[in-house]
């Protein structure tokens, strides 16, 4: 993201926003309520146009393109509310979006074999589901449905993925496992991960970019972000970065 002012009715939301995520990268987003980090995500999959600046994805200008050619190009995004066929089981979920883009299953688990039906149970194995293939997804707990809801991103291979807080309403449990997951997948996708339980980021950080009014504060490794005096300022009165 180049140079990004996203303006909505005179409130500028975004303002010289520049972030670069590398290939393979798991980039975390954080930043106190209000900063920006859902825009910035809604800007990258084409849900709103900026203002000015330019987003891009291997050297392809996104702005111009519509949302739905913007996720062909290859940016998928997991909203909070998770968009899984409840009336489906997990197997047949996973065939769907599996026929949304054909021959995908050699790429879809990259460390894994080419045929079919075995792409997709080491998908489900990846994401913890393997013994819940055959169960309708209405039946599944809350942190199952978000595992499935990101194995049918996975399934389409994008080539960035995007999440906006996906341990929201996650047990404790639910959500190391989760940190477990996305370390797996870690190089071999590409991650935007926005966060606001610092335990998690934690567990997934490499470089965490801070987000504070519209702007990019600051970026590093956890430690260097915890003791950064400009992102501790951000923060003040927000009951502290622990927080956030
Ligand atoms: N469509 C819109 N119209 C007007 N203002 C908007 C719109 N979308 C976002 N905003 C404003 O832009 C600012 C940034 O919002 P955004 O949701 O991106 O922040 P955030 O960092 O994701 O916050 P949170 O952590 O609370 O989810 C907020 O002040 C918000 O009210």
């Amino acid at each position: 993201m180049r140079d990004i002012f996203m303006d909505f009715n005179g409130f500028q939301a975004l303002s010289d926003l520049n972030l670069s995520v590398a290939k393979g990268e798991l980039r975390c987003l954080i930043g106190p309520n209000g900063a920006g980090k859902t825009t910035a995500l809604d800007l990258i999959c084409g849900k709103v146009t900026p203002t000015s600046g330019e987003v891009s994805l291997d050297g392809m200008i996104l702005n111009d393109l519509e949302e739905h050619e913007i996720a062909r190009n290859g940016v998928g995004r997991k909203f909070q509310v998770p968009s899984v066929f409840r009336e489906l089981t997990v197997r047949q979920n996973l065939d769907v979006a599996h026929c949304k883009r054909t021959g995908v299953w050699s790429n879809v688990v990259r460390f894994g074999r080419n045929a079919e039906n075995d792409g997709l149970e080491k998908l489900a194995e990846l994401v913890g589901l393997q013994d819940q293939l055959d169960t309708q997804a209405s039946h599944l707990s809350h942190g199952q449905t978000q595992w499935l809801e990101i194995s049918l991103l996975l399934a389409q291979d994008p080539e960035i993925i995007l999440m906006d807080e996906p341990t929201a309403g996650m047990t404790r449990v639910e959500t190391q496992k989760t940190a477990n997951l996305f370390n797996k997948l870690r190089g071999s996708h590409t991650l935007v991960v926005v966060e606001h339980d610092m335990g998690f980021i934690k567990e997934i950080a490499e470089v965490i970019s801070v987000m504070h009014q519209g702007k990019l504060l600051a970026e590093g490794s956890v430690s260097e972000i915890e003791q950064h005096p400009k992102v501790r300022e951000a923060y003040l009165g927000s009951g502290g970065i622990a927080g956030a």
